[in-house]
């Protein structure tokens, strides 16, 4: 049992960007458990991904493929992924922390009695045995799982964690692996992708307003034209939410989304515990608050003491100019 398998996940027939940083964290983490790095592709038609992750640095790409496994579902995705385990025998088997990872994961690790770290933000490797951080508590608790070796390990892993693979290996190969007999007891009948939505979670660059902004129009006028300069998201606190100000799918914190994007920048956000509960993993932070006191300066990276209504137009006219957006 050494090295490490990573789950590839497709966006549109490409690899997903978390995949791409799985593949990037994978290299250091299978040197450190003195195996292989390698990659497992499930699917309908396996050959374009397979391709790409060979490209990510995979020594080994094994692929499912059946048209049963077009869509996810439970038993066919768990069922191809034991079977790459059986092949691979990896130590450590990475995978996303979404929302249907985790239910992979969950299923998966229980079927191989493996242990099971979910929502992971950092891993290493110690003297053969994994370690995997994980915060609780929304975010005030930070926890660090270690695994005896001499069992796989499967973690699930927050986006934007680890910085992704560079990509242009060679050398890697493909080895096709049968889908196991298995009893399918979901039926994907219609895939209906919701539209318009809002993919805060994937965002590498957020722009959350709070209710400094005044009021609604305040926010429009402040808030996505910064984001749209930085080629971000736009968030919202809870407070602006509830008061109609911004639709709930832009709500960051403990009753919204969790993000931990590269860059969020909190424009009139006091940083109340739940909202920080959704935000305070991100790479870099930088607070924008007329209160020099704001709980938000104490999580950020930069902060800025400023009205929002002074300081937001000059940065965004700023960034347009230097980023010719
Ligand atoms: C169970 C529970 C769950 C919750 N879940 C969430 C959640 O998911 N997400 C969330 O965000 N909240 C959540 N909340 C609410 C949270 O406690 C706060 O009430 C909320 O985050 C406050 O939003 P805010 O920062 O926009 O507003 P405020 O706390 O009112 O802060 C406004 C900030 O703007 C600054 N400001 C004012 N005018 C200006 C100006 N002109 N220029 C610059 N700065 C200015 C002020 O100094 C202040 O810091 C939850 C609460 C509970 C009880």
């Amino acid at each position: 049992m050494a090295g490490v398998l990573v789950y590839i996940e497709q966006v549109g027939g490409d690899v997903a960007a978390v995949s791409r940083e799985l593949m990037g964290k994978g290299q250091e983490l299978a040197a450190s458990l003195g195996g292989p790095l390698n990659a497992l592709v499930v699917g309908g038609d396996v050959a374009g991904l397979a391709n790409q992750a060979a490209a990510l640095g995979a020594a080994t790409v094994y692929t499912v493929s059946d048209a049963s496994l077009a869509t996810y579902t439970t038993d066919g995705h768990v069922a191809a992924a034991i079977a790459a385990v059986g092949a691979a025998q990896p130590a450590l088997m990475l995978a996303s922390a979404s929302f249907q990872m985790r239910d992979f994961g969950a299923a998966l690790a229980a079927d191989l009695d493996a242990g099971l770290a979910v929502d992971v933000t950092d891993l290493k490797v110690e003297g053969g045995a994994v370690s995997a951080v994980r915060p609780s508590h929304g975010g005030n608790v930070i926890n660090t799982y270690t695994f005896a070796a001499g069992r796989t390990v499967v973690a699930l892993v927050r986006k934007q964690s680890f910085a992704e693979a560079a990509g242009g290996a060679s050398g890697g190969t493909v080895t096709s692996l049968p889908l196991p007999a298995t009893t399918m007891r979901t039926q994907v009948s219609n895939v209906a992708p919701k539209t318009g939505a809002v993919n805060l979670t994937d965002a590498a660059i957020i722009v959350s307003g709070g209710r400094g902004l005044s009021d609604k129009d305040n926010y429009y006028k402040l808030i996505p034209p910064l984001a749209e300069a930085l080629g971000g998201a736009y968030g919202a606190s809870r407070a602006i939410v509830d008061a109609g100000w911004v639709p709930y799918e832009h709500q960051v914190g403990q009753t919204g989304k969790t993000v931990s994007p590269k860059l969020y920048v909190a424009a009139g956000v006091s940083g109340a515990i739940q909202h920080l509960a959704g935000m305070r993993t991100s790479r870099n932070i930088v607070a924008i608050n007329k209160d020099p006191e704001a709980p938000m300066f104490r999580v950020a990276t930069f902060g800025l003491v400023g009205d929002v209504n002074e300081v937001l137009p000059l940065l965004t006219a700023e960034l347009r100019q230097r980023l010719g957006r």
